[in-house]
């Protein structure tokens, strides 16, 4: 995944004649993080995107600007991060239908710390402006920072939070459009955990890749089977069976395993050392195929044979396959069904091809789209 950020001064022309030309670009997903100052925006932002240690956000300053990010990976989009204090809708300064027209999704951020009344009010304002513009606009919100609260008042909170913002909408009649709610908080994987459900609502192949999977759980006696941008650790897509937390966690700390074990051994040992075992603790057992090494914070080709195996001492193995250049198979299962690895290797090749077609479609009607808007682009411009 690579990342490229413009920043916008506060005090610029309206925001859409800054907006870069590309005609590409211009029409990538978006991500809009909104919210109230200190809600906790671009410590998301850095943590999900940056790798950004999360104890690390506590010396971030407060945003000024909009900053708006380019994602490139299995889909681009762009991640737009607002200041909190800034009124979007501020017509003399910012141009709302730039802001709010593209597909794409609403993040709003509430702390859940703090008193949440003024956040809900805006929340309100935000929504029933946002789909005046564009009614297509998904809208999330991550009522976040509950790493301090008890599982009760958790609870409780994002009851109270949901029914007075429906209660609010169903007030002026817009009871239907629909807001999902996630509890949040970038010190555990809740946080990546509610971006891999706003970015899976973004891909359009979403039900092909849950069937792909369950076709290869199916087959290779899998219980478990998450597609993960390695970079970011959202999961893309899983297996239709439910997806429990430890599960999650589990898998998504593998990634980081594999990509520590990779930058210390990946590019200064050889292919061979690297394919020995390495040992962990007395009981987790880790091998790692060398061609993980080193490639895999990365996006080389090399990515896409990754390949690693870990014995867990509950008689479980958790196993990854690199699948292309942004995304890993992570999966759990038996360690008495992965003694057919020959038919699992199998299986996860024709996996593979498959996710190949999938994306080369995607990318075939991307150009066909991207062609098409410069030719009209081309005509506007000789006509004007
Ligand atoms: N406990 C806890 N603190 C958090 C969490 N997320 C962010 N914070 C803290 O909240 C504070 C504000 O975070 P920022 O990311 O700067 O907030 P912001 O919404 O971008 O603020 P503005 O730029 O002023 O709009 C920082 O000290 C973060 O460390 C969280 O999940 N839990």
């Amino acid at each position: 995944m690579s990342h490229s950020e413009d920043e916008y001064s506060l005090h610029t022309s309206p925001i859409g004649n800054d907006v870069s030309e590309d005609p590409v670009q211009d029409h990538r997903p978006r991500l809009l993080i909104m919210g109230l100052r200190r809600s906790g925006k671009s410590s998301i932002q850095k943590v999900v995107f940056h790798k950004m240690a999360a104890n690390e956000t506590l010396f971030l300053e407060s945003t000024n600007k909009i900053i708006k990010e380019n994602i490139t990976s299995f889909i681009d989009f762009q991640v737009w991060d607002f200041p909190g204090q800034i009124d979007y809708f501020d017509t003399a300064t910012y141009d709302s239908d730039v802001i709010f027209g593209e597909y794409g999704a609403l993040i709003f951020v509430i702390d859940a710390q703090d008193d949440y009344i003024e956040a809900l009010n805006r929340l309100h304002q935000t929504v029933l402006r946002a789909h005046e513009r564009n009614k297509n606009l998904t809208f999330e919100v991550f009522i976040h920072k509950v790493d301090a609260l008890s599982d009760e008042f958790k609870i409780d909170t994002q009851r109270d939070i949901q029914q007075r913002t429906t209660d609010e909408l169903a007030d002026v009649g817009l009871e239907s459009i629909p807001l999902s709610f996630y509890l949040t908080s970038i010190y555990d994987h809740s946080i990546f955990e509610a971006f891999s459900k706003v970015i899976q609502k973004l891909i359009p192949q979403l039900p092909t890749l849950e069937n792909l999977l369950n076709i290869l759980c199916a087959n290779s006696g899998i219980e478990k089977a998450f597609l993960f941008d390695v970079n970011s650790k959202i999961y893309i897509a899983t297996d239709s069976s439910p997806v429990d937390m430890q599960t999650y966690e589990i898998c998504s700390d593998m990634i980081d395993v594999i990509i520590d074990i990779s930058e210390i051994y990946g590019r200064t040992t050889s292919f061979y050392q690297i394919n020995d075992e390495i040992y962990g603790d007395d009981q987790t057992q880790v091998e790692t195929n060398g061609k993980a090494g080193g490639d895999y914070g990365t996006t080389t080709d090399t990515a896409n044979d990754a390949a690693s195996l870990i014995k867990l001492n509950n008689g479980m193995v958790l196993c990854l396959r690199g699948v292309n250049r942004f995304l890993a198979l992570v999966c759990l299962l038996r360690s008495d069904n992965f003694e057919k690895h020959g038919l699992i290797d199998y299986n996860f090749q024709c996996f593979k091809q498959a996710i190949a077609d999938v994306f080369e479609l995607k990318r075939r009607s991307a150009e066909r789209l991207r062609h098409e808007r410069m030719r009209l682009s081309g005509d506007v411009n000789e006509g004007g």
